[in-house]
């Protein structure tokens, strides 16, 4: 159905769950949209962290959220989701959080007609069932679910995958380096600096997972595979993906408090990987690759100058072969880390929601 000719476009409630690293920048961005036609399309209504949540159904000023947050005499559950959404009109939770029972409300929220944008892979890269659960529920709530940030933090990856297939191609094969972090890490290492120190530098940057592990481990990049290729058409369960660790054993029992004075532990093995490479002339990559129906992920030593060895900073470079683009790939590169830019590809899809909500 259209718009009457003058009737002001609807203005949809959102909760955002996750005032870290990704939520602070929404809300950061939120508020610089002050006075534009964006934010005239929202109302943030609910914001939450584990500790504590605040709830206006008149909104709340993004600017002032995480003050708000501090005072709030709200405990934080999320039960209030729903009840802080109301019933009707366009209603949106944001998840900027890491959390598995976050995730595991996805399917919950948008069978009972709340769309979701999710930053947190855990909803669509972990179990089949899980993400089999997540499309069912937007089919039953008529919803929408907005995944862009969970891969390449909102570079065109999903959507162009998802464009090749309604244009008729089968997707062939895909590989490339998904994780922002760990393409930082080996653009910055020279085996000289300690390993360990580039990675606590990726933690400060918020460019790591909360625990850094996820990323070394080869874990996100398995989360964001499984997206990848779910995506394509390739039901793939987290099982079938083979994944090579870059964590020692005595790194991976550690709890997280205990982790930061033990990451020297990395920096034995990644010296002679280096080593090695840089005597061949190679570089290394973290490279995640689906072909055939298999897919694996690992830490690879590439010629200097192979297509996928490219790219600066945090750099996602990611070939996809499709029945168009069969011999030379369509690539896709850009930064595939950091708290603005993934905050900007939840926000595309928050406002993308909204745009749909109208027609
Ligand atoms: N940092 C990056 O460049 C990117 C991060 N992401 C994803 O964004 C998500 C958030 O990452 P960060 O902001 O770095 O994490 P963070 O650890 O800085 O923040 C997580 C936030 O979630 C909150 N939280 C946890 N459980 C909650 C619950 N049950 N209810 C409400 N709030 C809860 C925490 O209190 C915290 O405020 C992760 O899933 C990550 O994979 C995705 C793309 C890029
Ligand atoms: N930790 C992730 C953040 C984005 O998803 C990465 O390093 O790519």
């Amino acid at each position: 159905m259209g718009l009457a000719p003058h009737a002001p476009p609807a203005v949809a409630r959102v909760a955002l769950l996750g005032t870290g690293t990704v939520g602070s920048a929404v809300l950061a961005r939120l508020a610089s949209w002050h006075g534009t036609t964006q934010a005239g399309r929202l109302s943030l209504v609910h914001v939450a962290n584990t500790r504590q949540s605040a709830s206006d159904r008149a909104g709340l000023l993004p600017g002032d959220a995480v003050q708000r947050l501090a005072l709030a005499p709200q405990h934080s559950a999320l039960e209030q989701v729903e009840a802080a959404l109301g019933n009707e009109g366009a209603r949106i939770v944001i998840d900027a959080t890491a959390s598995e029972a976050v995730a595991d409300r996805h399917a919950h929220w948008l069978a009972r007609g709340l769309h979701v944008v999710t930053a947190c892979k855990i909803g669509q890269g972990t179990s089949l069932s899980r993400w089999r659960a997540i499309r069912a529920a937007t089919l039953a709530g008529d919803t929408r679910y907005g995944d862009s940030a969970t891969v390449g933090a909102g570079l065109p990856l999903l959507r162009s995958l998802r464009e090749l297939q309604s244009g008729g191609d089968r997707i062939h094969a895909i590989a490339g380096v998904l994780s922002g972090s760990l393409a930082w890490l080996f653009n910055q290492y020279d085996g000289m600096r300690p390993f360990s120190a580039l990675v606590r530098q990726a933690r400060d940057a918020g460019y790591t997972e909360p625990d850094p592990r996820d990323d070394l481990s080869g874990e996100d990049v398995r989360r964001k595979l499984l997206i990848l290729a779910r995506s394509a058409g390739v039901e793939l369960d987290a099982g079938d993906v083979e994944v090579t660790s870059l964590v020692p054993p005595e790194l991976a029992i550690l709890s997280r408090d205990s982790l930061d004075g033990a990451l020297p532990a990395l920096d034995a093995p990644l010296r002679r990987r280096f080593a090695e490479a840089y005597k061949r002339g190679e570089r290394l990559r973290f490279i995640a690759r689906l072909q055939d129906g298999r897919a694996r992920v690992g830490l690879e030593a590439l010629p200097f100058d192979h297509p996928l060895a490219g790219g600066a900073g945090t750099d996602n470079r990611v070939a996809i072969w499709s029945d168009r683009y069969r011999t030379q790939p369509l690539v896709i590169q850009g930064p595939g880390a950091g708290a603005e830019v993934t905050a900007a590809g939840l926000l595309d899809d928050v406002l993308k929601i909204c745009r749909a909500t109208d027609e």
